[in-house]
């Protein structure tokens, strides 16, 4: 990640100031390291804007030669990510399905999980990180012959909510869907397909 506008001595200053702020000595031995530590960790968990590393979305004819066949498609995996509002994790699970348009484009399998990382990796409110996700996807796989249907359905941790704040069990669910002609039979294979936790 390329951090903007600012060098990297201003925010170790920037993380000094703020562990001051909550009370500690920014120099004492087991925090010396602390600002460059949380550097680093920044890139790895915000590399969700850095556009060099959009994963690469593999796609293959789906070779149905025109017959209709409404297959469903479905991918299910972990995801990590951070609140915009509190810059604390939210992190759980997503479900995934699709049916190709039979004219159309198939996806690369484990792409699914790569677009869901990239996309995790920055700061959001769910439900947009849900969009972000089926929009990256609706994208490699082209305009001409879309997929009859597509969707996700997300459960994440909240830990501003259990953690702090209202104190509360921090589960949620959303989900997004895209629908051209068949989200029905999307949504039906998808009910059976996710089991929360
Ligand atoms: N819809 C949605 N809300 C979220 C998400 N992450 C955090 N929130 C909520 O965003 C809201 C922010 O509310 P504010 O009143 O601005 O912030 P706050 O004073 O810290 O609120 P509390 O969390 O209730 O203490 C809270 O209700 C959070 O639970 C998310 O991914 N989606
Ligand atoms: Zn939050």
């Amino acid at each position: 990640m390329e951090i903007k506008s600012t060098n990297t001595q201003d925010i170790k200053c920037a993380i000094r100031t703020i562990l001051s702020f909550i009370g500690e000595n920014p120099c004492r031995e087991g925090l010396r390291e602390t600002p460059d530590r949380i550097i680093r960790m920044w890139k790895e968990i915000f590399r969700g804007y850095d556009l060099a590393q959009v994963p690469k979305i593999t796609v293959f004819p789906n070779g149905m030669d025109g017959l209709s066949c409404n297959s469903v498609i479905a991918d299910s995996g972990g995801f990590y990510s951070m609140c915009e509002h509190h810059m604390m994790p939210f992190f759980g699970k997503y479900w995934f399905a699709y049916i190709p348009n039979p004219k159309g484009k198939i996806l690369g399998i484990s792409k699914v999980g790569r677009v869901v990382d990239y996309c995790a990796a920055r700061l959001q409110v769910q439900e947009r990180l849900a969009k972000d996700i089926i929009v990256m996807i609706q994208e490699a796989l082209g305009s001409e012959y879309p997929p009859l249907a597509m969707g996700i359905v997300l459960e994440g941790e909240h830990l501003c909510k259990s953690m702090r704040g209202v104190k509360k069990e921090g589960k949620m669910r959303s989900s997004f869907y895209l629908d051209n002609g068949s989200l029905p039979e999307l949504k039906a294979e998808l009910s059976r397909f996710v089991s929360f936790g």
